[in-house]
């Protein structure tokens, strides 16, 4: 089943759309990148898929209630301050929440989800941590974790490696990737071009809330698509594993 569709999904802020006619339809398996400069409209783009905004077109999920909307999409906001002093272990179990009635106890199964998602992160030893002590980076691989306890088929990440260093960046989308390749589905917003060639299957490009590109990431980064879109002057090296992208400088 797909895991979203998008049918000329429309935002409008003012006069203008921000998000302007987006069809596009994310099958499990996908890990689909979404990239374009800053205003392009992605994080209005995801927030509209969930029907956090109004919007015109359709989305699958927006139509949801919000316990069916949990069981079928985790949602990872590009804001990522923690502000309760819980342990990291009682933040990660609150993504637990859509499988669990009020009052019950957790069951193996989200142990398992709760444990496998604090491994996944690298935060195991960090679980009985004070989720408000701990640095910028690692508050936000503890969101992470939520989100990955919640196991939805479908991820929707708003540029969750902002702030991560690299060895983190690469961990962070390696996982989303073999999150892909256990059958579910990530949409998420990147702005490294390079981690978004490397560890994404597919990539849909926005420009002014218009998508311009969609397919895979040696098919679309192009230098005339990162001129056109990006603004930028750059060589794509073909290697084994992903196009690499070398910046040698900015259009006026
Ligand atoms: N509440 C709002 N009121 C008016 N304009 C808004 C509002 N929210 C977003 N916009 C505008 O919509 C456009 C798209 O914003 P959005 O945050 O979706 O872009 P983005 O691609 O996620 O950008 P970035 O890469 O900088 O995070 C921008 O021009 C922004 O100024």
């Amino acid at each position: 089943m797909t895991a979203l569709r998008l049918d000329a999904l429309t935002v409008h802020r003012g006069a203008c759309p921000v998000v302007d006619h987006v069809s596009l339809g994310i099958e499990p398996g996908e890990c689909v990148g979404l990239i374009g400069p800053n205003g392009a409209g992605k994080t209005t783009l995801l927030r509209a898929a969930l029907g956090l905004i109004p919007a015109t077109g359709s989305s699958s999920l927006a139509t949801m209630s919000p316990r069916g909307r949990a069981a079928a999409a985790a949602w990872l906001p590009q804001a990522r301050e923690i502000a309760w002093p819980v342990a990291v272990e009682r933040l990660v179990t609150l993504g637990r929440l859509p499988h669990l009635r009020p009052g019950t106890r957790l069951r193996a199964e989200d142990r398992a989800a709760i444990d496998g998602a604090l491994g996944r992160m690298g935060l195991t030893a960090f679980a009985g941590r004070r989720a408000t002590d701990l640095s910028g980076g690692e508050q936000a691989r503890v969101l992470i974790a939520r989100a990955l306890a919640q196991e939805a088929p479908l991820l929707l990440a708003d540029e969750p490696v902002a702030g991560l260093d690299p060895a983190a960046q690469f961990a962070t989308l390696e996982t989303f990737a073999a999150l892909a390749a256990e059958g579910r589905a990530v949409f998420v917003s990147l702005h490294d071009l390079t981690l978004a060639a490397r560890h994404c299957s597919r990539v849909v490009v926005l420009d002014a809330g218009r998508m311009v590109a969609d397919g895979p990431p040696s098919d679309v980064l192009t230098p005339d698509l990162l001129a056109q879109v990006f603004r930028l002057r750059a060589r794509v090296h073909r290697t084994e594993n992903a196009p690499l992208i070398e910046t040698t400088g900015v259009l006026e």
